[in-house]
């Protein structure tokens, strides 16, 4: 499996964000996007995930499954953690498990992993920053996609939480997936470093 985009323009607002960019990743690669701020590393997440439209060139996934676009094999995890407040941990697991579809994998499972398994009936509305991260997270190991686009992953988590979330990257690449994610802080893990715009 083979990620790749080429010759990648990318405007928002009217202004060009960046143009040229080409990069790949293959299956069990993590990719650290960097740059400094406003150079367009969550745009280039949201063109990969199929929530932008690049204004020139292209993105493919090779090797992946030909019955699926790309946006379907893909998870996108943005910088907000998009729960629902009235929903407990459980329930908001079970809608995105619902809208991402395919074969759920064991939630109780996936809420234990991340260190949710004593908070499953709390209203979402009343979890902490990290506690919101984790939950996210856990829809990682709920549905299983090869691709993950991770926006600043580790912002708000403890370092058991970024220790534990290194273990699932670390997972997840040995199962032949792939990472592609938007960092100001190291990865944790072996990554190779693909920079848009300037030094940061
Ligand atoms: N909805 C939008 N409409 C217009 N311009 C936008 C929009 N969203 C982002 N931009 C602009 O696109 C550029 C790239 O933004 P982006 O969020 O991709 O940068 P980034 O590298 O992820 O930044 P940061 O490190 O601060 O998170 C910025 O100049 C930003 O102002």
């Amino acid at each position: 499996m083979q990620l790749s985009g080429s010759a990648i323009r990318c405007v928002r607002g009217g202004r060009e964000v960046f143009a040229g960019l080409d990069f790949h990743a293959v299956a069990g690669e993590a990719l650290a996007v960097v740059g400094r701020n406003g150079s367009g590393k969550t745009s280039l997440l949201r063109l990969i995930a199929g929530l932008l439209v690049p204004a020139g060139g292209s993105i493919a996934l090779s090797g992946g499954d030909a019955e699926l676009t790309l946006p379907e094999q893909c998870h996108y995890l943005g910088h907000r953690d998009a729960l629902k407040p009235a929903l407990s941990v459980t329930e908001n697991l079970s809608f995105w498990a619902d809208f991402l579809g395919g074969e759920r994998c064991n939630a109780t499972e996936s809420l234990a992993t991340v260190g949710l398994d004593h908070a499953t009936d709390l209203p979402a509305a009343f979890l902490s920053a990290g506690q919101r991260r984790r939950l996210s997270l856990a829809r990682l190991l709920t549905v299983r996609r090869p691709v993950w686009l991770l926006d600043e992953p580790t912002t708000a988590l403890d370092t058991a939480g970024q220790d534990m979330f290194c273990g699932l990257m670390g997972d997840h690449l040995a199962r032949g997936g792939l990472i592609v994610a938007a960092t100001h802080a190291p990865l944790g893990i072996e990554s190779r470093e693909l920079r848009i715009g300037g030094v940061a």
